[in-house]
């Protein structure tokens, strides 16, 4: 894993502007990235005005534009209209040899690379929304034509948050499962705490704030901690106290068996999202 480096300075063309898009460029111009390098295409007119309002970059209808003249390129767009996008942009892959880095789920190095036309620089990132504050963590795995040019795509995504090297490209969608789309997770056990500490008599506003600073709080402590998340768990749990009895009833319901599940599943629909596209 590498820590967040400086930002990244070479001309970059977002292809999709929607929610993953703009938390990494807000994240990369937060860093101090050069608004004028990132250029972005987003077909979706509010959407587009919105991102050169707020963060003053070029924008365009087209990825063909926006890509002309970038060496890197960002493919923000959902898997099930990457094929397209990639055929849009093919004689241009072709012509100017980008480095092209897809965070979209499930679709492959294998399928970029052809859809793109063959011969393609092609990295998977899996980033997280929270780049957007420079604490996101992107798992990263490169095509062999893409190796030589690992360390700038690493260069680019550690701008908002740490990176992971992936060399096994199937544990991609695991990555995905985990930490894409990960804070999903955390907010539904967030909006779950407080509407249950609202079900115990708490306003709604003190519930949020007890229930955001705890998670704050623990997630601190989990990264500052060489301890497992059950050390750190057990100093919480007195015997025959409070949280016992709350542990138990998770343990009870099969927490850990529920949340296997759903990773799991996540992780089987990146398999799929692949099929359904091919
Ligand atoms: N939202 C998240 O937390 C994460 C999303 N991802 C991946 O990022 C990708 C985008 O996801 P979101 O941002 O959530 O979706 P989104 O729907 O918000 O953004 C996609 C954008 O692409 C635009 N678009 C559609 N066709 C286009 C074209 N031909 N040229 C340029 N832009 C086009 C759409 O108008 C839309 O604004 C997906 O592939 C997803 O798997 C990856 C990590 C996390
Ligand atoms: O839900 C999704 O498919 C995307 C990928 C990871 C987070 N959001």
């Amino acid at each position: 894993m590498s820590d967040a480096t400086p930002p990244f300075s070479a001309p970059i063309a977002f292809v999709g502007g929607g929610n993953m898009a703009r938390s990494l460029i807000g994240g990369l111009i937060a860093r101090g990235a050069d608004p004028a390098r990132i250029r972005v295409a987003e077909p979706v007119p509010a959407l587009r005005e919105a991102l050169a309002r707020d963060f003053g970059v070029p924008v365009f209808e087209r990825g063909e534009d926006a890509v002309e003249g970038a060496q890197v390129w960002l493919l923000a767009v959902k898997p099930q209209v990457m094929r397209e996008v990639c055929g849009s942009l093919a004689a241009q892959a072709r012509a100017q040899a980008p480095l092209a880095i897809s965070i979209a789920a499930g679709i492959t190095a294998g399928q970029l690379d052809r859809w793109l036309g063959g011969g393609a620089a092609v990295v998977r990132a899996m980033p997280n929304t929270p780049a957007l504050l420079g604490a996101g963590i992107t798992g990263l795995y490169a095509n062999d034509a893409a190796r030589p040019r690992f360390d700038q795509a690493a260069e680019l995504l550690s701008a908002v948050g740490p990176t992971v090297r992936i060399d096994d490209e199937t544990q991609m969608d695991a990555v995905t499962a985990v930490s894409g789309s990960g804070p999903a997770y955390v907010f539904l056990l967030a909006e779950a705490m407080q509407q249950a500490g609202e079900a115990q008599g708490l306003d709604s506003d003190a519930a949020r704030a007890l229930v955001v600073q705890t998670l704050l709080g623990a997630a601190t402590m989990l990264r500052g901690s060489e301890e497992s998340a059950a050390t750190l768990r057990a100093r919480v749990t007195s015997p025959g106290g409070t949280t016992q009895a709350a542990v138990e009833t998770f343990e009870a319901g099969g927490l850990r068996e529920l949340v296997a599940r759903a990773i799991a599943a996540a992780t089987e629909r990146g398999r799929q999202l692949s099929a359904a596209n091919e």
